[in-house]
């Protein structure tokens, strides 16, 4: 049952998110030469994305940060996991991917900066758990964020991660993608995907989105195919959502070359703000939810 019922907390957590943080973090991630599944530099970002996160956690005994080791490559996923409280076997997961790419042959000298796609997602993933964290939120369900490599390379490290979580019999309740939140391609702000989604899980973003961001407009589109991690997800039988920056082939052209830069967006985050405020609502509206 999607009920928004966490007003009292979310609101004033919204207003202490910032856009400068996410860019910040964005021009982190771009500077590694390229963040490709197979390079130095692709295992590097992995593991600067670890210690971040680990830093946020630092002193939460509910907190941890695992990398996911992917056995027939060299970069790993990182997992960060907010235990819950009194119903922690239920678990609410918010993905981005950490690769990058460019064209059809990335090596280690190969300039992918990969900015918006997708070290916005992870910045805002970051975004939202520093502020869960500053406000020392302790959600009631487990509430798992993911930095997942080898997306661009076919989706290959979200699918091991969910085969994983449906073999062990993970009690997913919810997964929220995050791929491409900086470019603003279209009128409208947040485009709602509508396959290899949930139905009723997007009909909740929607209203969440309605609730507190109203000053944004919603649109929906298609991808035709599994065009990011959500689908690993919704391949194995679990609710996902992937909220996007633009409607279909209105999104950022320069993704995957060198070009995909923080400079090529405005060197501004307003637009991912929009997704990580999102993401932190449906974290705490569904991570409050008792058994
Ligand atoms: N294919 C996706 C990018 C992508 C996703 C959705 C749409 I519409 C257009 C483009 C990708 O490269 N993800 O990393
Ligand atoms: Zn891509
Ligand atoms: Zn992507």
């Amino acid at each position: 049952s999607y009920v928004i019922d966490q007003q009292a907390r979310v609101t004033p957590m919204l207003a202490q998110m910032q856009a400068s943080r996410i860019g910040q973090t964005i021009v982190d991630l771009s500077s590694f030469t390229n963040r490709f599944y197979k390079t130095s530099s692709g295992v590097a970002a992995s593991n600067w994305i670890k210690q971040q996160w680990a830093n946020l956690g630092a002193g939460r005994s509910d907190f941890s940060v695992v990398q996911f080791n992917h056995p027939n490559w060299a970069q790993k996923s990182v997992i960060a996991t907010i235990k819950g409280s009194d119903n922690s076997r239920e678990v609410i997961v918010l993905g981005a991917h950490m690769d990058s790419i460019n064209g059809s042959n990335t090596t280690e000298t190969t300039v992918a900066p990969g900015a918006d796609d997708d070290a916005s997602g992870v910045a805002s993933l970051t975004e939202i758990l520093r502020t869960l964290m500053a406000n020392n939120y302790k959600p009631r369900r487990t509430i798992q964020f993911m930095a997942y490599a080898a997306e661009e390379v076919g989706l290959r490290g979200s699918q091991e991660i969910a085969k994983s979580h449906k073999r062990l019999g993970a009690n997913v309740v919810g997964v929220m993608q995050l791929d491409m939140t900086n470019y603003k391609g279209s009128p409208k702000d947040i485009y709602i995907y509508t396959d290899y989604t949930d139905a009723a899980q997007n009909q909740f973003v929607n209203n969440l989105i309605q609730t507190y961001q109203p000053e944004l407009s919603i649109g929906t589109d298609v991808c035709g195919y599994g065009c990011s991690d959500h689908a690993s997800w919704t391949a194995q039988g679990y609710a996902a959502s992937m909220p996007f920056e633009a409607a279909f082939n209105q999104d950022n052209p320069k993704i995957h070359t060198a070009n995909d830069t923080y400079a090529n967006t405005g060197s501004q985050a307003d637009h991912s703000l929009k997704f990580a405020r999102l993401g932190l609502s449906y974290a705490v509206e569904l991570g409050s939810d008792g058994p």
